[in-house]
């Protein structure tokens, strides 16, 4: 049997290498450094955006069963964002259907697609406000499976990223709350990192908040942001959601969103609300109740760098020590 044909990715490549070094040199570099980090398995750092001050708009959207009202109140929401002079917008978890295992493959879209209704609309209405807008999640439908998705959109309606939720809201607290994601949804296939006219961003979905390490990562990757639209219950929301926030903010001296639908009592999941901006000393930016509303905070990103000089943690770390092995003497 013939074997079958190598493709081999660094050939073409290596002629793109030598056409720029000729012409080009600095891009040369640049060209480089990206091929070594794509042989050594990491993602090649692009120049993050300069510093600057973000106006960002958390909008607490009031979910329903009827999904053409639910666009509706998204779309007034991304407006009048705008309309306050917001630059990103960041919109809930699970905005377009109610938050359950039987709305999940009703309300599912495909938004590779060129008819998800959902995706047509926040890339319009990104590219009419101009802003960056962290679409928060909708039921994404691939071939026979469904995920938990976020659209990242940039200023001119342009799909710059998706994450799918990597992990799963698979709880039991008999009596409370009893509820598994993996009955309808499978989990997406990793971390995403984002560069926007906003900043570069790390994105999350909810239960992703409670893993760490995917926090670490995005910070390792430069990400001066973390994004998580959410939408936490009415047992572990009261004790957890802020905690959560702000201990990924002071882990990784970040800036840190959640943004959570409102309440809505007639429906079968309670959202814990309290959408928040953390700043990367823990603090509050923005916050507030259970109701519908969108609040607004005023993101610096120069203080990324004041308060990593104050407390240089991640150079302070001692990776040395933190294997998960026990010491034998
Ligand atoms: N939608 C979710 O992932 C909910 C997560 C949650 O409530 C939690 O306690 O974690």
């Amino acid at each position: 049997m013939p074997a079958a044909p190598i493709k081999i990715a660094g050939a073409s490549a290596l002629a793109a290498a030598l056409a720029v070094a000729v012409s080009r040199p600095r891009a040369m570099g640049r060209l480089v450094r990206s091929l070594v980090a794509r042989a050594a398995g990491t993602s090649a750092y692009a120049p993050l955006p300069p510093p600057q001050k973000v106006k960002v708009a958390v909008c607490q959207l009031h979910v329903t069963a009827d999904k053409a009202q639910n666009l509706q109140t998204a779309k007034k929401a991304i407006q009048d964002a705008a309309a306050q002079g917001a630059k990103l917008v960041v919109l809930p978890e699970m905005w377009n259907c109610p938050y359950s295992n039987d709305s999940f493959p009703t309300y599912a879209e495909d938004i590779e697609g060129a008819h998800s209704i959902s995706v047509n609309m926040l890339s319009e209405a990104a590219a009419e406000t101009g802003v960056t807008l962290i679409a928060g999640s909708i039921p994404e439908r691939c071939g026979d499976r469904l995920y938990n998705t976020c659209c990242v959109f940039n200023s001119r309606g342009k799909l710059l990223a998706k994450h799918r939720k990597v992990h799963l809201f698979d709880i039991d607290i008999p009596g409370k709350i009893t509820f598994k994601e993996s009955l309808t949804l499978s989990p997406g296939p990793g971390p995403t990192v984002v560069d926007t006219e906003a900043g570069r961003l790390g994105i999350g979905i909810c239960y992703d908040i409670r893993f760490p390490e995917l926090a670490q990562l995005y910070a390792a990757r430069g990400c001066q942001m973390l994004v998580y639209p959410g939408a936490f219950n009415m047992t572990t929301g009261p004790v957890h959601w802020e905690l959560l926030a702000r201990a990924r903010a002071v882990d990784n001296q970040i800036f840190v969103i959640t943004c959570s639908p409102a309440r809505n009592p007639s429906s079968s999941y309670q959202a814990w609300g309290h959408s928040t901006v953390v700043g990367p000393f823990a603090e509050i930016l923005a916050t507030t109740g259970h109701d519908p509303t969108i609040i607004y905070a005023d993101v610096d990103y120069s203080q990324l760098a004041e308060r990593r000089a104050n407390m240089p943690l991640a150079q302070q770390k001692r990776h040395d020590l933190y294997a998960l092995l026990d010491r034998t003497v």
